[in-house]
């Protein structure tokens, strides 16, 4: 729950473990939105607890007109004929579209029935197979609008094999396994490792997972573009992981769903972020698997030089322009909001090219690096990613186009990019496919 406070600040109340209410301060980043409104949460999934919502439409938002002409004068330069109808999706919130994580650590057997009786389809394959876990009564009723007849049938075509698939062993020996002790989160074994998204082809809004006292949360919120890092970086049973720039959580769950790492290290440098990372955590994980994921709160900058060589896979889903949440004054600001951001956008790409380069340090030879923003501006994407070309050694750009923008091209509009080998994939929100933006990169260090 957010109020607006005069200075233009977030006031977050926050659930406490003596259950009490706490107010705090949520400091303005990229993120106040939403490091990726959408990309990770809307507004509501930053409440903890959360009732259900019924679908409804946003409220309205006022635009901030300096970025919003300074997005039309940068992004029909550089998306061309992409950009009109990129413009309306993200002008237009009552249209985004929500993707539904399922958390293997809880029983989803019961929603997903629940989400597949709503119209709701998975994303990405196998995930069809029925859980043999028991249903679990506990689960959040469906949102009582119910999704009409009259709703697109999304395509049932499934997608192709060559998307990366998860690993099959369900715990490596290196894994903590599930204690028989009592602990706060007690249950069954989760579900072997498995990436499962719903979506559907409306914007249609799931209610955020309730918070029940010593209960994991079932699902998580997020735009499904934001998957496509963690397919990119592809962790395998057993990897050590870094989460560069972690906060909120959200990618962290995406990879904790895709395999058992050994270790996953979520980094967030913001102290009030780094808390409620640790609040999203504690929220989806169970507690057993307490000593594989770890918080830390260094600069992503000077990471490398401290843990280099150290890490199998590196994500740095890097602090953006928020395309999402920028074009939208928070109402105090006004359109001096819109100058102060667009200074800041300025001194973005150095950041970001200097939280790479720590990346490509923190990560062993022969190791991935995935780069990710949700903006579709060019200098923080593509061209971070050419500078650290030009002056890393060592580092070697991958291809992603055959393993992930084909075999998802149903759901994602891909920006053509103009460069040979591809800097990455760019998600353009388009009509129908309004996921993203989203850039992502992936880059192996070669020695
Ligand atoms: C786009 S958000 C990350 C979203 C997150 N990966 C997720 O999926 O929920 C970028 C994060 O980087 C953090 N950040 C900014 N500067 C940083 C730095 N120098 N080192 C580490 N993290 C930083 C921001 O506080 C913000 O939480």
């Amino acid at each position: 729950m957010f109020r607006r406070l005069v200075s233009g600040e977030l006031l977050i109340l926050k659930w406490s473990h003596s259950q009490s209410w706490k107010c705090r301060r949520l400091l303005s980043c990229n993120s106040v939105i939403g490091p990726d409104h959408g990309q990770e949460l809307s507004r509501e999934q930053r409440t903890v607890p959360t009732k259900q919502v019924p679908s409804r439409p946003e409220k309205q938002k006022r635009v901030c007109k300096v970025i919003l002409d300074h997005f039309d004068q940068q992004y029909s330069q550089e998306l061309g004929p992409l950009w009109p109808s990129a413009r309306a999706v993200l002008l237009n919130p009552g249209c985004w579209q929500y993707g539904v994580m399922l958390n293997r650590f809880t029983a989803v057997s019961d929603l997903k029935l629940r989400l597949q009786g709503q119209g709701f389809t998975s994303l990405l394959p196998h995930t069809d197979t029925t859980s043999a876990l028991p249903l679990n009564s506990s689960l959040p009723q469906p949102s009582s609008s119910p999704h009409p007849a009259s709703l697109p049938q999304p395509s049932s075509s499934p997608h192709p094999a060559s998307l990366p698939q998860p690993s099959s062993s369900p715990h490596p020996a290196s894994l903590p396994q599930p204690s028989s002790s009592p602990h706060p989160h007690p249950g069954p074994p989760p579900l072997p490792p498995s990436l499962q998204c719903f979506i559907h082809p409306s914007p249609v809004r799931y209610p955020s997972p309730p918070h029940r006292q010593g209960q994991l949360k079932h699902y998580y919120l997020l735009n499904a573009a934001s998957l496509l890092p963690v397919l990119a970086l592809g962790v395998e049973d057993g990897d050590r992981v870094l989460d560069l720039c972690s906060a909120p959580g959200g990618k962290a769950l995406a990879i904790l769903q895709t395999a058992n790492p050994a270790l996953l290290c979520c980094n967030e440098t913001d102290p009030h972020r780094s808390d409620w990372l640790a609040k999203t955590l504690e929220s989806f994980i169970p507690q057993w698997l307490s000593s594989t994921v770890t918080v830390s709160n260094q600069d992503g900058r000077i990471f490398g030089q401290s843990e280099a060589g150290t890490y199998d896979k590196v994500l740095v889903d890097a602090p953006c322009s928020n395309d999402r949440s920028w074009l939208f004054s928070s109402g105090t600001g006004g359109e001096q909001e819109g100058v102060v951001r667009l200074r800041e956008r300025d001194r973005l790409p150095t950041l970001q090219t200097q939280l790479l380069k720590s990346a490509l340090t923190a990560v062993r030879p022969g190791g991935v690096v995935v780069y990710s923003t949700c903006t579709l501006s060019r200098s923080e994407n593509q061209e971070v990613v050419e500078a650290v070309l030009n002056t890393c050694p060592g580092v070697e750009l991958q291809d992603l186009e055959e393993e992930l923008a084909l075999p998802l091209q149903e759901h994602f509009t891909f920006a053509p990019l103009g460069h040979t080998p591809s800097l990455g994939l760019l998600v353009v929100p388009q009509q129908g496919q309004t996921w993203g933006p989203m850039f992502l990169s992936r880059i192996k260090r070669t020695h």
